[in-house]
């Protein structure tokens, strides 16, 4: 791929609002201002930040976050009704999503209207918001699914009442990612108006549709933190810039290097913990066991890591256990300032190999060096004195 042809990509991260959308999850209104200052502080660009139209509390919240005065843009998620419009506005935002259903399926069997409607109602909505100069955003939910000649057409009519970006969800998560290419590159090739990528990952995608939006000229791409949101969740904002950077070579001009301190942050706030495997954040993304692996990766990371886990503020962890290979067990040993050569390093390997079987987890280092003293011993001429500090150790690995 050619990266200079590639726009510059805007993030536009909704973990305050489709984020707190995931089923059961609220956020307090001092996490949301912290979550909102931890992404400004690494650069975010953009944070849809709230729903007015749900009333009060939400409407405190949203002006709460203006207070700030971030960097980041603050947008809001509206329906295509001029009241949750001008709920936005008396918060004191200066730009809206203003979201309307566009497939036909959701047309008759959501909001039990036809396209004039959805016509009539984008033409309310947007010029209402135009009278009062808001950036707005265009908002097709579930456009994976419309009709592409009538996202055209709207997105032609939106573009003509000077919207500033059409948002184009995969609402269900439905799409692959060659899919997603096609139809944006389609859209982008025949109105002239910026697209934002929402995308869920019922079916794991998220992250992938998100980036092939991008590769066919999306601009805005829309992430929340751990990947949270509606169901299985949108494309995960540390995915999503990783990918850009690693995969198709484009740099987003955020600090990366705290996406796991956020990422610890928003599993906390959320009460959704993230799992140990999830790419970029996850704790042990950066563990290595395998006997092949640690070699290479002690011989140079690069042969086993995607990127320097420091890039996003993790750290490596080598793991010994059932998988171990020798060259790793040498190192683990020489770490404890243990010498490698003085005992048989394979019945060494034998052992832990048999206490991580017998009980399904890593061998940790004071066991190592119990097991290490009990073999040196054995290998003593008898009557060797075993040094003082050593006893505890080597009764534990005896046990073991
Ligand atoms: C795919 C998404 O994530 S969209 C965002 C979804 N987010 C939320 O729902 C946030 C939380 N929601 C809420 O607090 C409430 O649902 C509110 C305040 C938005 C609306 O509340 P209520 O007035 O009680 O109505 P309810 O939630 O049942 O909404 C359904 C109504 O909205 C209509 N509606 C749905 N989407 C839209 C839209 N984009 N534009 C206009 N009307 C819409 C439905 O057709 C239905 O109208 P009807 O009463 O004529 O049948
Ligand atoms: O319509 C929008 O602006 C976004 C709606 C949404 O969250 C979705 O379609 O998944």
């Amino acid at each position: 791929m050619h990266t200079d042809k590639l726009p510059d990509i805007i993030i536009d991260d909704t973990t305050l609002r489709d984020g707190e959308q995931t089923a059961g999850v609220v956020f307090s209104l001092e996490e949301k201002k912290t979550i909102a200052r931890m992404l400004d502080d690494i650069g975010v660009q953009e944070l849809e930040c709230g729903i007015p139209a749900m009333g009060r509390e939400e409407q405190r919240s949203v002006k709460a976050l203006v207070d700030l005065g971030l960097h980041a843009r603050l947008i809001t998620w509206n329906r295509a009704l001029v009241d949750d419009i001008r709920a936005s506005l008396q918060c004191g935002v200066n730009a809206v999503d203003i979201s309307l259903s566009v497939s036909d399926l959701h047309i008759r069997h959501k909001l039990r209207k036809d396209r004039h409607w959805v016509r009539e109602q984008l033409k309310r909505a947007l010029g209402f918001a135009k009278q009062h100069d808001l950036y707005v955003s265009i908002g097709g939910e579930d456009a994976s699914r419309a009709d592409l000649d009538f996202l055209v057409e709207l997105m032609e009519l939106a573009r003509s009442m000077g919207a500033d970006r059409f948002r184009f969800c995969d609402t269900l998560g439905l799409l692959d990612p060659f899919v997603t290419f096609e139809k944006i590159r389609y859209l982008t090739q025949r109105v002239d108006l910026d697209i934002e990528v929402h995308t869920h990952n019922d079916l794991g995608m998220a992250t992938a549709n998100a980036i092939a939006g991008v590769r066919a000229g999306a601009r805005f791409i829309n992430t929340t933190v751990n990947g949270l949101g509606e169901r299985a969740g949108n494309a995960a904002l540390e995915e999503v810039v990783m990918g850009l950077k690693h995969a198709c070579g484009v740099k987003c001009p955020i600090d990366t290097s705290r996406f796991v301190e956020i990422s610890r942050y928003v599993g906390a706030a959320s009460n959704r913990p993230v799992p140990a495997w999830k790419p970029v954040v996850g704790e042990r993304v950066f563990a290595h066991e395998s006997g092949l692996h640690v070699d290479g990766v002690l011989k140079d990371p690069r042969n086993y890591e995607p990127f320097e886990p420091h890039e996003v503020g993790s750290s490596r962890l080598l793991v010994l256990g059932k998988h171990t290979g020798r060259h790793g067990l040498a190192a683990r040993v020489k770490g404890l300032g243990l010498d490698p050569g003085d005992i048989c390093l394979s019945t060494l390997l034998r052992r832990i190999r048999a206490i991580s079987q017998r009980r399904k987890r890593p061998v940790e280092d004071a066991e190592l060096e119990g097991l290490y003293r009990s073999l040196a011993q054995a290998s003593q001429p008898t009557g060797e004195a075993i040094p003082e500090q050593s006893a505890p150790v080597l009764k534990k690995a005896a046990e073991a």
